[in-house]
């Protein structure tokens, strides 16, 4: 069990209200005038990741007095019991243990007495042969072809990060023919236009749920299986073109899929963590095992890293520590999370489940209402794409939107000036949302275009920049499947640390389950025409317009 407090009664949080009274008003720009040594104070590098907090509101005293809330809210006491295998997860009453589906290092990690390595590494064993056969050729589908496109079906954690890694990891695929797709969306469209561009001869279909009950994932799954059968496939064919990866085996074989085609894992591997379990097995198809392998390795050095490192030395912790100033002394409502890296497209969007499924949380650990923020909206598109979108309100809107910026130094398609141009646009994104521009520098530039007074009087307005705005950059040599690994941990554990310190439980999701029991309860009444009449008014209204228009 983590230990229990209450967040606003922690001595540091009532220091850090008064630093911020004394600290809100400081600009960035004096903070690094002040102190040619910033970028070297506020730096921290792991390996080949670099990070550099410098350019956030911060001084060493609101760094220390942070350091001073996780200590005082037992971090490292959590911390030791995550990686214990406690059952930290008290509502579902799980441990939380995908650090053991990474752990390289295979030391014994312990639930209840129990060793879990030797079946996290015999799952891995027969993910590596799968992999192999598949990759190979040497595993054919119903006609004796090999297989050439591996859909994945799942939902949520059993989709987004396979997704994201897939797609940022594609260099990765260049030596090979599999394509890999993923649906999710319980919208037929979504299977309906996957179908479109595979052969069932030479597809395979990986059926991902934890629970194997997810309605989205079950009706896909069932669409898959008919299409299969209307297409050419036998009852006696599934087994070559279906595996699920699911912790509930009865409900995969009630399905029609041969346990030998199952790949496991156990309730103490959350969904939005799982990506590093069966769950990858679309990922590892496609990369090869070798290199999903490295992917283990680089959450296995970034957990090392938080177990290990000092506080104040500790990436994920800092991190955390710098969105917690922002969130609950800023009031700070979001994050945006900017990759200059196109192939990171998908890694905010996989961080909103991790993120905001995780702390989006208002009962603390005694089952009490928080009076304070908890989890922020987690947001972002790479760069440079966001700045012709949304920077215009990051720059000059009225909210304060603390932004990660990640980028790699060498591209994986070095191609022309590409890289340098876009490593430009990132290093001048950061240095412009912490400098500004002051009004009397918009006046000199309109002065220097030839504006008159009266101009520049009208326009320097809306040309100045407030500036102070807060960033990290996370700089990395390349986006290997090892990096990769590190960012991914380094963000899960970040969000581990904050969900320690406001002392909620950041490993169930609660708040999914009343919309999925009113689907189904509404489901029924939406089959036939007979006017809906059980719900409130704007529901029942909805629903008979709804049948009323379908005709
Ligand atoms: O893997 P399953 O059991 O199909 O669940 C899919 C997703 O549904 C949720 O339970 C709720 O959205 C997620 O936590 C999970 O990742």
């Amino acid at each position: 069990m983590l230990a229990n407090h209450r967040f606003t009664d922690l001595p540091a949080y009532a220091q850090l209200q008064a630093h911020y009274d004394l600290l809100k008003d400081r600009h960035l720009r004096d903070l690094f005038a002040e102190d040619a040594t910033r970028f070297d104070t506020f730096t921290r590098r792991f390996d080949d990741i670099l990070l550099d907090f410098s350019k956030n509101r911060i001084t060493t005293d609101t760094l220390n007095l942070l350091l001073q809330l996780a200590g005082e809210a037992a971090l490292p006491d959590a911390i030791g019991k995550l990686f214990a295998g406690d059952r930290i997860n008290q509502t579902e009453d799980r441990a939380v243990l995908h650090v053991a589906l990474r752990n390289r290092s295979n030391t014994p990690i312990l639930v209840d007495g129990k060793d879990v390595m030797p079946d996290v590494n015999e799952v891995l064993d027969r993910m590596k042969s799968f992999t192999g056969r598949i990759r190979s050729g040497e595993w054919t589908g119903y006609t004796g072809a090999g297989i050439t496109d591996i859909v994945n079906i799942g939902i949520g954690g059993s989709d987004l990060g396979p997704v994201m890694v897939t797609e940022a990891l594609k260099p990765y695929a260049d030596d090979q023919k599999l394509r890999v797709h993923f649906v999710s969306n319980v919208d037929g469209v979504h299977i309906y236009e996957t179908l479109q561009t595979v052969r069932p001869e030479t597809t395979l279909f990986l059926i991902a749920s934890k629970t194997f009950t997810t309605q989205e994932t079950m009706t896909n799954a069932q669409t898959a299986r008919q299409w299969f059968l209307d297409n050419g496939g036998s009852e006696a064919d599934i087994a070559k073109h279906f595996a699920a990866l699911s912790t509930n085996q009865a409900a995969v074989e009630k399905f029609g899929i041969d346990p030998a085609n199952m790949f496991g894992f156990w309730d103490w591997v959350g969904g939005r963590y799982s990506l590093w379990s069966a769950i990858g097995l679309s990922i590892a198809l496609y990369i090869g095992f070798e290199q999903f392998e490295e992917l283990l390795a680089g959450g296995h050095d970034m957990d090392l890293h938080f177990r290990d490192a000092p506080l104040d030395q500790n990436l994920p912790v800092i991190l955390a520590l710098l969105g917690i100033w922002y969130n609950n002394f800023f009031g700070a409502q979001t994050e945006a999370i900017l990759p200059y890296d196109q192939y990171l497209h998908r890694f905010a969007a996989y961080f909103q489940q991790g993120d905001m499924e995780s702390n989006g949380k208002s009962v603390d650990r005694n089952g009490n209402p928080v009076d304070y923020q908890t989890g922020p909206i987690i947001w972002g598109e790479p760069g440079t794409n966001g700045q012709h979108a949304f920077y215009q309100l990051i720059h000059q809107g009225t909210k304060l939107i603390p932004c990660d910026f990640l980028a790699p130094a060498i591209s994986q398609r070095p191609i022309g000036e590409h890289h340098t141009i876009l490593m430009a646009n990132y290093f001048a994104q950061t240095e412009a949302l912490m400098n500004g521009k002051t009004e009397a520098e918009a006046a000199d530039e309109l002065r220097q275009a030839g504006k008159s007074e009266a101009e520049i009087a009208a326009l320097a307005p809306f040309k100045m920049f407030t500036g102070n705005r807060p960033t990290n950059s996370i700089l990395f040599k390349k986006l290997t499947p090892r990096t990769l690994g590190r960012l991914i941990a380094l963000y899960e554990h970040k969000i581990f640390t904050q969900g320690v310190i406001w002392n909620i439980f950041s490993f169930d999701q609660w708040g999914v389950e009343l919309g999925k029991q009113l689907a189904s309860r509404i489901l029924p009444e939406l089959k036939d025409d007979a006017p809906v009449s059980t719900h409130d008014s704007s529901t029942n209204g909805l629903m008979n317009a709804f049948k009323a228009m379908r005709h």
